[in-house]
């Protein structure tokens, strides 16, 4: 059971606005997918600790594509939400905008849905502990949701089989 009433998908979302530089690119002049990645989980873990009221850690990065560059001297632009919050751990979709900040255009760059675990202190070691329900507030809150279910089946299909594979080499 939850320490902390159910939290409504609003709560929570959490905007990152970054700015392109040469220390961000790779020799094409266009941001490095690593750095992309680590502000995915920088503003997942913001997101997710908002909605768990809890230090909150990364388990698993779905699978991402980077669609369309973006190049120094552009804008990244972040936004995460809760899509599902489940016994500890929730499910947090982050997409990803290009931005020229002088004309406004902007494009799709790349979305990930990533699992953040809430943890606790118990004993001086951190361990799992119980995160808030989630209130869906629109039909795009409900549909995704349910896919979340979808993809956490999976997930934990692949965890099994990967501690099935190690435990026999
Ligand atoms: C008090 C100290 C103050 C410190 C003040 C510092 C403040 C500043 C903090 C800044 C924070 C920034 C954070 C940035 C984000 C990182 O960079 S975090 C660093 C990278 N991540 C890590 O190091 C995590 C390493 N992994 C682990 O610790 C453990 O594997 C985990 C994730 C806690 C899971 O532990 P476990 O023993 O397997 O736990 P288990 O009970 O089996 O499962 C717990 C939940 O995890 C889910 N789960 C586990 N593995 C997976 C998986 N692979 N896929 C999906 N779900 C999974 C389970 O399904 C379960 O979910 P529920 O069904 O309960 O909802």
């Amino acid at each position: 059971m939850s320490t902390f009433g159910p939290r409504n998908v609003s709560d929570s979302i959490t905007t990152m606005t970054e700015y392109v530089l040469p220390t961000h690119a790779n020799a094409l002049g266009n941001v490095f997918g690593g750095q992309i990645l680590a502000w995915i989980d920088l503003c997942a873990a913001i997101c997710a600790q908002r909605h768990a009221g809890r230090l909150a850690v990364t388990a698993e990065f779905d699978d991402v594509s980077f669609e369309a560059p973006i190049q120094v001297g552009q804008v990244v632009l972040l936004r995460a939400r809760v899509t599902a919050a489940f016994r500890t751990s929730v499910e947090i979709l982050v997409d990803v905008e290009g931005e020229d900040a002088p004309s406004g255009k902007r494009w799709r760059c790349a979305h990930a849905f990533v699992t953040f675990v809430a943890m606790q202190e118990v004993d001086g070691a951190l361990k799992p502990a119980p995160v808030p329900s989630l209130v869906c507030e629109t039909e795009e809150d409900r549909a995704l949701a349910v896919e979340a279910n979808d993809r956490r089946i999976q997930r934990l299909a692949r965890r099994k089989r990967r501690d099935a594979q190690r435990s026999v080499g």
